[in-house]
């Protein structure tokens, strides 16, 4: 981490990129910039110029990579790119011509039987010969694959080439022997699992949201014919008995290969998760779900250590026996919210859209902040912007980091604030993104703010005060970090699934 004074501005000597630095809290007067390989400039009034080198965590890279490979703020990006695919194209025919029954006379009677089975070529049904055809070019195939977390390697790698088919390996003569050109395999392109799959600024293809799920995005082209050639005079004869001759020289553009397809296409990154941890930086929000989950996510104490979500498995609840492991469910670390989220301030905006297909929100707040309730209101606020039925999703509220005195201390008032905001309403239609509306969404969405049920309009909904939705299912005081009341989160979180899971 490099401090430097409040009042710089921050340049890119390229002058492409100006920014402010980001302000993780409204209410701290620190700043933060995280920025992957560039060389950066600052100033302020007086001209002070220093020249600093930022580096983001948790990117691989390798180290000789120099300013002119500098993706700008690639985190921003992991669940969204565009990409190239293109199929083989199919391969040749070929130009052939049938034996000269004269420079090989049979000279025997055995020689007569091979030749005849030399001319035993295969025919079709209508008697025409049936000449070895060019391989089929390599499709484009895109699956769901639960090995893959992330849509960053596209940025490194954007376009792909299958194989094209083989041409029709002949010296120009017919024999029984000639095969077709061999096909290509298809090319499979792994994708995380909730990978969306539209063509660029166009259709939807497909939403790929469980194991195995694929589409075809681009088919390989066709091999080419292959046709006979005959001198003028046995043409007519010949083609009598088939169809393959070739008449003149056009004919030759049916022995090339087709073309494959060429497609752009972007792929979103929808996560899959059941649960939501929602909080502002430095929340605690990826301390609790390594302390409720298996995950391993990066932790530190400095803002947007998330830069991507993190998942994590909850298993059902051992006590309520064998048969009751109905909580079970995935957790969504999403990458901490500021204020101005919804307009792309921070890490905000391409990380809301991944609460569309959770079930329960668990807001984290640090308790021990300037603020809590200010922080709470924040993020529902920047919730209630971007898409207002986020609001009425059952939610939990945690506050963390009791084991600090300035938390502990105010634990009571703050609950019972926290338990203040809110109607006791409950809302009508369920919230939960089905998959259906989720593509429904997504063939609007191109990134931007998700679209609300139907019915009411999200503008109706937005003129809504925090206070006309739901209250909280409940506000527990937690330290995640020392293990405080963990037990009494858990069995909240697993009341609040059983409870959406009952109203489903
Ligand atoms: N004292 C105390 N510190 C905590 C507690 N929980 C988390 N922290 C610390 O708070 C800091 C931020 O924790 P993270 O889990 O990275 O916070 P986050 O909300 O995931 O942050 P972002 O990645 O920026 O969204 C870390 O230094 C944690 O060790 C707690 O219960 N008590």
């Amino acid at each position: 981490m490099l401090s430097l004074p409040s009042n710089l501005n921050l340049r890119f000597h390229d002058n492409t990129f100006l920014s402010s630095p980001i302000l993780p809290q409204s209410n701290t007067s620190h700043s933060s910039l995280i920025y992957r390989h560039g060389w950066c400039r600052s100033n302020s009034e007086n001209f002070v110029h220093y020249t600093i080198k930022c580096r983001l965590a948790r990117v691989n890279e390798s180290p000789s990579s120099s300013p002119d490979t500098l993706i700008k703020e690639p985190h921003k990006y992991f669940d969204q790119v565009i990409i190239t695919v293109r199929a083989g194209d199919g391969g040749h025919g070929a130009v052939l011509n049938m034996p000269n029954p004269r420079a090989a006379k049979p000279q025997g009677k055995q020689d007569k039987e091979k030749m005849w089975k030399k001319s035993a070529y295969k025919r079709d049904f209508d008697g025409s010969l049936i000449l070895p055809m060019g391989g089929h070019g390599g499709d484009v195939v895109i699956y769901a694959d639960e090995g893959k977390d992330s849509l960053l390697e596209f940025h490194k790698k954007g376009r792909f080439n299958a194989k094209r088919g083989g041409n029709v390996d002949a010296m120009g003569l017919l024999t029984s022997q000639l095969r077709n050109g061999l096909a290509s395999p298809t090319l499979r392109i792994p994708v995380p699992l909730g990978t969306v799959v539209k063509r660029k600024r166009g259709k939807l293809l497909a939403d790929l949201a469980r194991p195995g799920d694929e589409i075809l995005v681009a088919r390989g082209g066709q091999g080419g014919i292959s046709l006979l050639e005959m001198p003028e005079h046995r043409r007519k004869k010949l083609m009598a008995l088939t169809t393959n001759v070739m008449r003149d020289d056009s004919d030759k553009v049916l022995v090339l290969g087709q073309p494959g397809e060429e497609v752009s296409l972007e792929l979103i990154l929808r996560v899959v998760a059941d649960v939501g941890l929602v909080g502002l930086p430095n929340a605690g929000k990826s301390t609790l779900l390594a302390a409720i989950t298996l995950a391993k996510p990066d932790i530190a104490d400095y803002p947007f250590t998330t830069l991507m979500p993190n998942l994590g498995r909850l298993d059902g609840d051992p006590s309520l026996g064998a048969g009751m492991y109905s909580s079970e469910a995935t957790l969504a670390d999403l990458p901490g919210l500021i204020e101005g989220a919804h307009l792309g301030k921070g890490l905000g905006r391409n990380f809301l859209r991944h609460l569309r297909r959770t079930r329960l929100l668990v807001h984290v707040v640090d308790a021990a902040s300037e603020n809590p309730v200010n922080d709470y209101r924040t993020v529902k606020e920047e919730l209630r912007m971007y898409n207002p039925d986020y609001l009425e999703r059952p939610y939990i509220v945690v506050l963390n980091k009791i084991d600090l005195p300035e938390a502990r201390d105010r634990l009571p008032s703050l609950t019972e604030e926290i338990m203040r905001i809110g109607s006791d309403e409950v809302p009508s239609e369920p919230e939960r993104g089905s998959d259906d509306d989720a593509l429904q969404l997504l063939t609007t969405e191109g990134g931007h703010a998700d679209v609300s049920s139907p019915g009411i309009s999200s503008k109706d909904k937005k003129d809504k005060e925090i206070e006309d939705y739901p209250r909280p299912l409940a506000v527990v005081g937690v330290s995640v970090l020392k293990g405080i009341r963990i037990n009494e989160l858990l069995k909240e979180i697993r009341a609040g699934l059983r409870k959406v899971q009952r109203s489903q």
